[in-house]
């Protein structure tokens, strides 16, 4: 294999303090805008509509979902959104969870993020799924004007993939495409609901020229990939961990890939890795375990998110400090990462193309000058 892309920059033999990686422009493609909260202004919602919370103050509240998430188990570890769900269900509301989200995400130098919900779990109280989709692009819009524009935001639009409104979220998705949705996801338990239930969404995302990820390979192994990939024409992975059940490392150090992983490999199919979301629900064991860093040595497309920020107590710097941590990487690497996310955005070539000129080169050319 030639040179990993790592090896044509100077100052590739970096390792990068937490403080520089806070610093390098980051970019996220799979960040649950339900799973991000501040706990305090969950603590001031939950008070203002009469929700009862399993903790009283910001700090023990965040402490609950960090705890509960770490259950090992993708299923127990959903359960904790029916606190955040519970505050997520009118318009002002869910347009400061948005505006609250990109600022976070803004200070924590992410420059480009697609953010993700499921609309359809944002209705109980009446809002209908038009509404809440104005609500979280109203958010979006004043947290990217309160970062002087410093990131740039798309919404992907989730269907539940163990509900039956996965095509009515397709063609919100698409009515919304020229106003802030980029694109469309499934989620949700992923065990006896294969991405094959949603056919027919996927086929009309593909008829009306759309994107759409598939959240697949995380509680479930290879056959949910091979199903996203080759029934239903995902765009991207969500997580994708398991594409590694189809990489053998032979005793002699070589490594032989299957059918499956050679295409997603050869076919340059982004896998939206979420290390600590993957701890804590059983699909790895340890940042130094993750089979991230098997499949970043094999160049397989690997993008690095958070996921569930506030179920992790995560951030864009901490997992890719996580990683520097466990993987030796270098200001390089994360660089390798971040043009990979950028490649692989549902935003149209020219965006991309911009940012990563205008904004990431520049931003990782100061940091590795610094030395
Ligand atoms: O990692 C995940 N796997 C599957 N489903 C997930 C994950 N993180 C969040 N979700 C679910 C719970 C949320 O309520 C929903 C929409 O964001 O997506
Ligand atoms: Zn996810």
């Amino acid at each position: 294999m030639g040179p990993h892309p790592r090896d044509w920059l100077d100052g590739s033999v970096t390792t990068p303090s937490r403080y520089q990686v806070h610093r390098a422009p980051k970019v996220l493609l799979h960040d649950h805008l339900d799973g991000g909260l501040r706990p305090q202004t969950i603590v001031e919602l939950a008070a203002e509509i009469g929700h009862e919370l399993p903790a009283a103050d910001a700090e023990s509240l965040g402490r609950w979902f960090r705890e509960s998430a770490d259950s090992g188990s993708l299923v127990r570890y959903l359960e904790t959104f029916d606190h955040t769900v519970a505050v997520m269900q009118n318009g002002p509301a869910i347009t400061r969870i948005a505006r609250e989200c990109v600022e976070d995400l803004a200070a924590d130098g992410v420059v480009y993020a697609e953010v993700r919900y499921a609309p359809e779990q944002h209705v109980t109280n009446g809002l209908t799924l038009d509404e809440v989709v104005g609500a979280v692009q109203e958010g979006f819009d004043a947290g990217v004007a309160a970062s002087g524009g410093r990131i740039v935001v798309r919404q992907l639009l989730t269907a539940m993939r163990h509900q039956a409104r996965s095509m009515e979220i397709a063609e919100l998705a698409i009515a919304w495409r020229d106003r802030g949705v980029a694109g469309f996801d499934i989620a949700g338990a992923e065990a006896g609901f294969p991405p094959t239930r949603h056919l027919d969404a996927f086929e009309y995302l593909q008829r009306e020229n759309s994107h759409f990820t598939i959240h697949a390979g995380e509680a479930f192994g290879l056959p949910s990939i091979w199903e996203a990939i080759q029934w239903c024409g995902a765009d991207r992975l969500g997580h994708g961990v398991r594409i590694i059940d189809d990489v053998t490392v032979h005793e002699d150090g070589s490594v032989e890939l299957g059918r499956l992983a050679a295409y997603v490999r050869d076919m340059r199919i982004p896998l939206e890795m979420c290390p600590s979301s993957n701890i804590q629900t059983g699909a790895a064991e340890s940042f130094a375990e993750h089979p991230i860093g098997l499949l970043t040595k094999l160049r397989f497309r690997v993008t690095v998110n958070t996921d569930n920020r506030l179920m992790s107590g995560t951030s864009m710097t901490r997992e890719m400090f996580g990683l520097v941590e466990a993987f030796d990487y270098t200001l390089a690497d994360l660089r390798w990462f971040t043009i990979n996310a950028m490649k692989s955005a549902f935003l149209p070539f020219d965006e991309r193309l911009a940012i990563i000129d205008e904004v990431v080169k520049p931003g990782y050319a100061r940091l590795i000058d610094e030395g």
